[in-house]
């Protein structure tokens, strides 16, 4: 079996921890949830941390945790990195010194240092300590350092948390090159949905420590029987690619399977990966293509089906242009205007799609 497969139930004061997950074996899994609903109770049983009566961890086919069988690998025998919040790095030593630590712990084994400090942009600070470096640098530090022992899974809880706006934006494009580099899992904990939206493959949404939802993220977002992910507004993610530019009006095509937008045009080169976030309620819909439209993008749909929408006169109507998925925000009199059901054809018009960045 390929990826991380996780079953645990473990009771917590106010409610049972019940998961049982299978999650891809790269990439990102943001696990996203209200505060208090076991995104690190959930980590920390993959550490080994937690003591749950019943649990089964496995990682590509290798049991860490099984407690049907009585087996259970102690946190330092599971080959993982785990980041925090707060970079806990030893003050009395410099970058160089904390990393060979982690390293020198790892044995036989350990990752070669070099490599992980030029993937995380650290190669120049390595004698600095680390009350010399800023919050940024010290979370690369300690995410290098995570790295160093050779982990199978990286675990990552809320590690920009602490860190303010400029600092978060200077750190996820390292993020991202790991997430590409590396061939392991990475569980991302966090209450950003921009984070989310950025850099997740794929998405698992707590609540009360039951799983609400795990698949593919744009799969997930686009879910019209889930509440939106709290604090988001419904709206779809679109993965895709920098397609032909119009340098007259500053507009570049994004092409995905199943249709293309144009958006302003962000200086990427063509071919260049993009995510688009395209929200519901900036998507209406017509059953003819409209003419003379100040609106750009038009793309031809199926209705795939629909929900109430928050208030009783909105509904959201989950589109597929192809094999990707769209959601719009109408009036439910539209709705019914426009005898909008299940595979009905219909065109979306989109007046407003933005790069996620
Ligand atoms: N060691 C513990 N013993 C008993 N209960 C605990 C323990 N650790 C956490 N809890 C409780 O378990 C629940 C889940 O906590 P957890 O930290 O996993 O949530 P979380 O989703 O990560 O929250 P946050 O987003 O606020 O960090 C909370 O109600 C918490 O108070």
């Amino acid at each position: 079996m390929t990826g991380l497969a996780i079953r645990v139930r473990l009771p917590r004061p106010d409610f049972l921890l019940d998961c049982d997950l299978h999650l891809p074996a790269s990439g990102i899994t943001a696990v996203f949830g209200p505060s208090g609903s076991g995104k690190t109770t959930l980590l920390r049983c993959v550490a080994g941390l937690e003591r749950p009566a019943q649990a089964r961890v496995v990682l590509q086919g290798e049991t860490w945790e099984d407690s049907e069988r009585g087996l259970r690998l102690p946190t330092h025998r599971r080959p993982l990195g785990y980041v925090f919040q707060e970079a806990s790095l030893f003050d009395h030593l410099d970058v160089a010194g904390n990393l060979r630590f982690a390293h020198r712990r790892a044995g036989r084994d350990a990752a070669p240092l070099q490599p992980l400090l030029e993937l995380l942009g650290i190669a120049g600070l390595q004698g600095r300590r680390p009350g010399e470096l800023s919050g940024g640098e010290r979370q690369r530090v300690a995410i290098a350092r995570a790295l160093a022992t050779g982990p199978r899974v990286l675990l990552l809880d809320e590690p920009l948390a602490a860190l303010d706006l400029a600092r978060r934006r200077e750190i996820l494009p390292w993020l991202e090159r790991l997430r590409d580099e590396l061939r392991i899992p990475m569980l991302y904990v966090t209450h950003a949905g921009d984070e989310v939206a950025r850099m997740a493959d794929h998405l698992v949404l707590l609540d009360a420590g039951r799983v609400r939802a795990s698949g593919p993220l744009a799969e997930t977002l686009a879910r019209i029987d889930l509440p939106a992910v709290p604090g988001e507004e419904a709206g779809a993610l679109l993965h895709g690619a920098i397609g032909q530019r119009d340098a007259r009006w500053q507009l570049a095509e994004v092409r995905f399977e199943g249709g293309a937008l144009w958006i302003a045009d962000p200086g990427f080169a063509s071919g260049h990966p993009v995510r688009v976030h395209v929200l519901a309620r900036d998507v209406s819909l017509a059953l003819v293509p409209p003419q003379q439209s100040s609106i750009q993008n038009v793309l031809p749909a199926i209705v795939r089906a629909i929900a109430p929408g928050g208030h009783p006169s909105q509904a959201l109507v989950q589109l597929a242009c192809g094999p990707t998925l769209l959601l719009s925000r109408v009036t439910t009199r539209s709705v019914e205007a426009l005898e909008l059901a299940p595979g009905r054809s219909v065109w979306a018009q989109v007046k407003s799609a933005a790069l996620v960045a």
